[in-house]
């Protein structure tokens, strides 16, 4: 008997096969394993964008991974503000929060953005739950000044998570969802605290010790001289915490609490934080399920 050359149809269902093989080692690694995915602001922008990052969310769930997703909304407390007429300013990377801002970001992330995942996630299967940090007690913070140029700079309602308690969320977890976190906090001090995203990720993740942090942004990951040259292998794919402690005095504003957060979370027992471009449809599942992997990856040492 005398094989038949394959058709193009058995090849093409060949490369399917081998797609979903590769990924047999990742699924055994991860089953069972907690991620946290920081879903920015700029990420989500791109409507198209949008059903992928939830489909890979679901298939993260689907797949026995226990995915925790804490969201920005930079770009939207900026256009809610706008149509206020309340001007938005920042400090070294952080948005000068007075009372009335921090209506309006408590607003539009708990109200608007965390309820615009929850409904994209919850396409897939009974999953999304919203939670702002500010429930059962899971971000405590304290107000921060912004330091520019050396100096302390007081900026309004912004915090520095003190404490982290994630009963709550290690509930839902346990119960099959998926939690969705708005990065507000309460203080001790009775006040309302606006935390950037990419910092109460990376506390969140330390506390639930996550087997991977993953921010996701709109750049493909850290690059070694900003602005790049456009030499695509400007873009580090691998660093460990030591490297990237060096390089943090001379990253600028967008980068800084991200790689501040990836820093926070190795230190504190989570094994590789990723910066990975959200603008690459699918980027998640290329990043957790394929032998290559994508972006930058930050480990211990
Ligand atoms: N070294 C660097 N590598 C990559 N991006 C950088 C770097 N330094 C600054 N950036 C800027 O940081 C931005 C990401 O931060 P940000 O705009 O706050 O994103 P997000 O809304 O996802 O939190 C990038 O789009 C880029 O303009
Ligand atoms: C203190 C501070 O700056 N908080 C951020 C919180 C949202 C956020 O971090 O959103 P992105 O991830 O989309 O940037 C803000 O008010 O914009």
């Amino acid at each position: 008997m005398t094989a038949l050359p394959p058709t193009r149809d058995a090849v093409e269902a060949l490369r399917k096969a081998t797609t979903l093989i590769e990924a047999l080692p990742w699924l055994q690694e991860f089953h069972g394993k907690t991620v946290v995915i920081k879903y920015g602001g700029h990420a989500m922008t791109d409507e198209a964008l949008r059903p992928a990052f939830a489909q890979d969310v679901a298939f993260l769930r689907y797949a026995g991974l226990r995915p925790v997703v804490v969201h920005g909304g930079g770009p939207q407390i900026n256009a809610q503000l706008d149509r206020l007429g309340i001007e938005s300013s920042f400090k070294a990377g952080l948005r000068v929060t007075t009372p009335e801002t921090m209506d309006v970001v408590r607003m539009v992330l708990v109200g608007q953005v965390s309820r615009d995942v929850v409904g994209m996630l919850n396409r897939h299967g009974a999953f999304g739950v919203g939670m702002s940090g500010e429930d059962a007690r899971l971000f405590t913070a304290e107000r921060k000044p912004a330091i520019v140029d050396g100096e302390s700079v007081d900026i309004g309602q912004v915090g520095e998570i003190v404490q982290v308690d994630a009963g709550a969320v290690r509930s839902l977890l346990d119960d099959g969802r998926i939690p969705v976190i708005s990065s507000i906090a309460r203080g001790d001090d009775g006040e309302v605290y606006n935390v950037n995203a990419d910092t109460a990720a990376g506390a969140l993740a330390v506390a639930l010790q996550a087997t991977k942090l993953i921010v996701l942004t709109d750049v493909d990951g850290l690059y070694a001289d900003w602005p790049p040259s456009g030499d695509p292998g400007d873009v580090i794919a691998r660093l460990t915490a030591a490297e990237l402690e060096t390089m943090l005095p001379d990253l600028s504003a967008g980068m800084v609490p991200k790689m501040e957060a990836c820093l926070r979370a190795v230190r504190g027992g989570v094994p590789q934080a990723h910066v990975l471009d959200g603008r690459i449809e699918h980027s998640l599942l290329l990043e957790i399920f394929t032998d290559e992997g994508i972006g930058t990856m930050v480990v211990p040492a």
